[in-house]
């Protein structure tokens, strides 16, 4: 029976997970997410908690005095159940698909796939990889069992819950009595969804399998020496639960800032009160979009303000007798789109400047489908109305092109003819704004935590980072705590478009803040947070979530591979080299045979060359400058082996530099030879040995797995150790000569010049397949 998960006891309870973990938070029990397990003792503690809280308000059941509540509980049990549905729909969606996942599938269409099935059958197989040089390409990807990822030291955040659970294991609620709670039943065919990384005793406890024997068994088969706490990365995790006939699947990694906004987006539309539109301004260069701006800005300078510094956060306020507008300082779409990351829109309204006397032009028509594209009602307003040359009709004219049709005209489209020189129509301008606004309805909560879009950010040297930020939704104060991207802290300080220190910062408010732990990125959304721990915890997933994603997606190293295709693609205008030789004079004699064979698109450049095994350091070099690595008669160390696989880095080895070289032109021309992978197609187990002359040992063999097919490679091992490799001299059946051998029938099989064959010693058969480029 397996331990039930948080998500599992919210729903028994109809409860949010949220509202469990915050339960065993204050018991001090941490757990990671709603998918953690829950121990016995722990559960009782959740019991106890919800029990507890039943008996303090009894009345409040009775009496249904507050319908709010209900009506809550029944909005999160809706949650609850929908969650599932969500994750669901976004695993199905290809682009949030984890890179793993994508990975695995297919892996299970080239060499992968079968490869694991036997290792299932045969955990030898881990000891024979490691023992095999799988051809000249040495990309020996078959010895995961000894794979140190490098991922796992970074995983920071791992290693931090370990501990934290470790320790309160040992605390006093460990010995509580274990409760009735009826556990989910744990069937084991029924696949396991575990972390991209985590600990061998998360593992053991996910697939039901004692850590001990997990252990054991890796020791055995050569799959190095592990412990409790080693981490697993997903591949190898996968591997081992085959060992045991489970199927593990990755979990869906979350975007936690998408999960928070997604949780937030429920609104009572009681709460809502009127907010000021949020206006940018697009349109082709040199239309005046500036000049509007500043002339809307001095237009508006109220008294008070007059001869003060003019602040420039990236955003004003101006006020009409309409109401206020805030507009977004930053001419040009380039500034609006940036800010639709996560689909947080911080435009209301586009002004289209069109100049009168330049009329449609090709960034009017780009502004235009970004404007469309992102849904923001579009104003046009047609500028340099001052100029002789100015022709109004005519550009009303041309934009009918692109569905902006003037009211005058039987069209929606506002148009406003303004001169932002002489000011003339600025006024209208303003006034078709807030009555756009108010048409749009434009609504917001004020009286929530506040949530805001970064518009710009810098480091100041006196004040440290500094962001302006759009609040959108609730009120920002000083003292809250914030999340930003990758970015936390506490609002130190707050100051407005005119300059002026403020406490708070309500809906479409834009605000310069202090206080931020580092810069954080523009566009992205900025959370007040409960408080300060909770506002750190989430920068920290933001960052481990980022680096995964960067690990999985944007990773992609130089490979002899796709060199052609980087060249083509102008990608590549160096390609760089570094050669490892078991003497100096080799390493003299590639530098030299590899600079020759620069052209005119692709200068080679040997950066490093050296003598002796390939290491870590030239495997962290190459990563850094997106180099390839040569070796001649040299293989990499274990550790250089790990980060190659871990950086992606192409590390080709060689034993005759005529063969590097002729590579390195093939695929400088895009023609390099396919590459071949070894694939294991059986097992046979020798049960009797006879002699006939002539012929040398004849091997009365069981075949144990797979099939043993004419035309594939024979590799003879005894207690897991590869004795030999060639060809099959014959595959008979009885006397008869046959094209294969299928699991679960006898055959004699002979090995070509090989006799020394004993009972008890495996036949592996495999042959090379292409890896389709
Ligand atoms: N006559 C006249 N000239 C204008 C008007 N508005 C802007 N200009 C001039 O047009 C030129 C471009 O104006 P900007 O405001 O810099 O235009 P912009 O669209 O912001 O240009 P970029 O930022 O380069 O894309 C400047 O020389 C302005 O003086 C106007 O209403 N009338």
């Amino acid at each position: 029976m397996g331990k039930p998960r948080v998500h599992e006891i919210a729903k028994k309870y109809n409860k949010q997970s949220k509202e469990i973990i915050e339960i065993l938070k204050k018991n001090n029990i941490e757990v990671k997410n709603h998918m953690s397990t829950v121990e016995d003792a722990q559960v009782a503690v959740i019991e106890k908690a919800l029990g507890a809280k039943k008996e303090e308000k009894p009345a409040k059941k009775e009496n249904r005095p507050d319908n709010r509540q209900d009506k809550s509980r029944n909005q999160q049990r809706n949650r609850g159940q929908q969650r599932p549905q969500n994750s669901q729909n976004n695993q199905n969606r290809g682009g949030k698909k984890p890179e793993g996942q994508l990975k695995d599938k297919d892996g299970s269409q080239n060499q992968g796939g079968q490869k694991k099935v036997l290792k299932k059958e045969n955990p030898q197989n881990s000891q024979k990889f490691s023992n095999n040089n799988n051809g000249q390409n040495g990309k020996n990807k078959n010895n995961k069992f000894n794979k140190n990822n490098k991922k796992n030291r970074n995983n920071k955040f791992n290693n931090k819950n370990q501990n934290t659970q470790k320790k309160k294991k040992t605390g006093p609620g460990a010995f509580i009595k274990p409760d009735p709670v009826k556990k989910p039943e744990y069937d084991p065919s029924e696949p396991v969804k575990i972390p991209e990384i985590l600990t061998l005793k998360e593992f053991a406890e996910a697939i039901h399998i004692p850590a001990n024997d997990i252990i054991k068994k890796l020791l055995i088969s050569g799959g190095g020496l592990v412990n409790l706490n080693t981490e697993l990365d997903f591949e190898r995790a996968e591997e081992i639960a085959l060992e045991y006939d489970r199927i593990v699947e990755l979990e869906e990694t979350v975007d936690v800032i998408e999960e928070l906004l997604k949780d937030d987006d429920e609104e009572d539309t009681k709460d809502l009160v009127t907010r000021p539109p949020v206006v940018c301004v697009m349109g082709h260069v040199d239309h005046g979009k500036t000049s509007l701006l500043d002339a809307i800005r001095s237009a508006r300078v109220t008294a008070g303000e007059a001869g003060g510094i003019t602040q420039h956060i990236g955003a004003y306020t101006v006020q009409t007798e309409s109401g206020t507008i805030t507009f977004l300082d930053t001419p040009g779409h380039e500034a609006f789109t940036s800010m639709r990351m996560r689909g947080a829109q911080s435009t209301d309204i586009a002004i289209l400047v069109v100049a009168a006397d330049d009329g449609v032009m090709p960034q009017t028509i780009e502004a235009i489908n970004h404007a469309k594209a992102a849904g923001v009602e579009i104003i046009v307003a047609i500028n340099k109305i001052d100029k002789e040359s100015a022709n109004i009709e005519r550009v009303k004219q041309e934009l009918t092109e692109y569905e902006l049709i003037p009211e005058d005209w039987g069209g929606t489209t506002i148009f406003c003819p303004v001169s932002a020189h002489s000011k003339e129509g600025i006024d209208d301008l303003l006034d078709m704004i807030s009555l756009t606004a108010e048409v749009l309805e434009l609504k917001a909560n004020p009286n929530r935590k506040a949530r805001g879009i970064v518009i710009e950010a810098e480091l100041d040297k006196g004040r440290g980072p500094v962001a302006t930020v759009l609040v959108q939704k609730g009120t920002l104060h000083v003292g809250d705590a914030i999340a930003v991207g990758s970015a936390h802290g506490k609002v130190r300080a707050m100051i407005d478009d005119k300059g002026k220190r403020v406490k708070v910062a309500g809906p479409s408010t834009p605000v310069e803040i202090l206080g931020l732990s580092e810069v954080p990125f523009a566009g992205e959304v900025c959370m007040a947070m409960e408080n300060e721990k909770e506002a750190r915890s989430t920068a920290e997933k933001f960052i481990a979530y980022g680096r995964e994603k960067m690990l999985s997606e944007t990773k992609s190293q130089l490979s002899l591979d796709d060199l052609f295709d980087q060249i083509q693609a102008g990608s590549v205008k160096d390609l760089n080299i570094i050669v490892k030789a078991d003497v100096q004079g080799s390493v003299e004699a590639v530098k030299q045979s590899l600079s020759k064979l620069s052209n005119e698109e692709v200068a080679v450049k040997v950066i490093h060359g050296g003598v002796g095994a390939i290491t870590e350091s030239d495997v962290m070099l190459a990563s850094a400058s997106n180099a390839i690595i040569i070796g001649f008669n040299v293989r990499p160390d274990p550790a250089a082996k790990d980060a190659a696989e871990g950086e992606k880095v192409d590390l080709r080895l060689y034993r005759v530099i005529y063969n590097a070289i002729e590579d390195i032109e093939a695929a400088m021309k895009g023609m390099l030879e396919p590459e071949y992978v070894e694939k294991v197609i059986g097992h046979a187990e020798v049960r009797q040995t006879f002699k006939a002359s002539g012929v040398g040992t004849i091997a009365g063999s069981y075949i144990l797995d797979g099939v043993i097919q004419r035309g594939s490679t024979a590799r003879l091992i005894r207690d897991g150790v590869v004795l030999h490799e060639g060809e099959f001299g014959s595959i008979k059946r009885f006397n008869d000569d046959v094209k294969e051998v299928k699991t679960g029938f006898e055959c004699g099989l002979v090995l070509e010049n090989y006799n020394d064959i004993k009972e008890g010693d495996q036949i592996e058969a495999y042959i090379m397949e292409e890896i389709p480029r």
